[in-house]
């Protein structure tokens, strides 16, 4: 019973997040959506500002702090192990949606190309962006890191495997290809505003900051695979066509 419970609630968790990014790339291109980067009642500019930045720092908090291996462990005391993706996707989901509700738009202009080829062309990084974002994901492990992986596993009563260090495809040429994807998608456009401005200055800190986190983990986790990885695949931008492959076999 506990465990189709935990099926069903994983289940629904990964259908909230699902949404969540759907919404957040009509958010952040303007389209589609009822409420977007850009819409909506606006205020006064600092204190659209103020909120504005709270709004991000609530998402970079929740996604960093309940990341953490130490918080995973006082965690996994309240809630079953089977479920805690779940719940991270599903409060990082709510995080995201308050900040769809709660967003201040300040839609000032701050560049705006109109070339339609370059116009053209920041649209196609955009979306760029999202496909690599997504095919990141599966590269990785796509229904482990939203939980869903977990809750079916608790379900047959599997132990979930050790977490395996993975370096497929982009990987290999870049260490964080899900946030080089967020990075293009929030930057590329050819109507910045100062509201999305603020967004993608708050994004990229969250990023860079949410790297050093990960990438410490990951070296807690991984030692020296990870440390030797670092050495040869870039952060985020593959400025060489330096691969971790060609070190890869001999090494690991
Ligand atoms: C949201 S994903 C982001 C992954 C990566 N930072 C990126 O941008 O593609 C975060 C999870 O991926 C895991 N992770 C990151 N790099 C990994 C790798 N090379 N192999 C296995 N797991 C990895 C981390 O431990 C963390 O649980």
């Amino acid at each position: 019973m506990a465990g189709l419970v935990a099926v069903l609630y994983g289940t629904a968790a990964y259908g909230v997040t699902l949404v969540a990014l759907l919404y957040l790339i009509g958010f952040t291109g303007n389209l589609v959506v009822p409420k977007s980067i850009d819409s909506g009642a606006i205020g006064p500019v600092l204190a659209s500002i103020v909120i504005d930045v709270l709004l991000i720092g609530v998402f970079a908090i929740q996604h960093s702090v309940m990341a953490r291996q130490g918080f995973k462990r006082w965690w996994t005391r309240i809630v079953p192990a089977s479920v805690e993706r779940s719940t991270y996707v599903l409060f990082a989901s709510f995080a995201l949606l308050l900040l769809y509700w709660q967003w201040q738009p300040i839609p000032t202009p701050v560049w705006t190309v109109n070339h339609p080829v370059a116009a053209g062309a920041l649209d196609a990084v955009f979306w760029l962006g999202w496909v690599v974002l997504v095919v990141s994901t599966f590269l990785l492990n796509h229904f482990e890191l939203f939980g869903l992986s977990q809750v079916f596993m608790h379900l047959f009563g599997k132990q979930p495997p050790e977490a395996k260090f993975r370096t497929p495809l982009l990987y290999r040429y870049v260490r964080h290809p899900i946030y080089l994807g967020i990075l293009l998608a929030v930057w590329a456009t050819p109507a910045m505003t100062v509201g999305h401005l603020v967004y993608s200055l708050g994004i990229t800190a969250y990023i860079l900051i949410g790297i050093q986190l990960e990438e410490h983990d990951l070296i807690q986790q991984f030692g020296n695979r990870y440390r030797r990885y670092r050495r040869h695949a870039a952060m985020l931008v593959p400025l060489s066509c330096r691969s971790f492959a060609a070190s890869h076999d001999a090494d690991i």
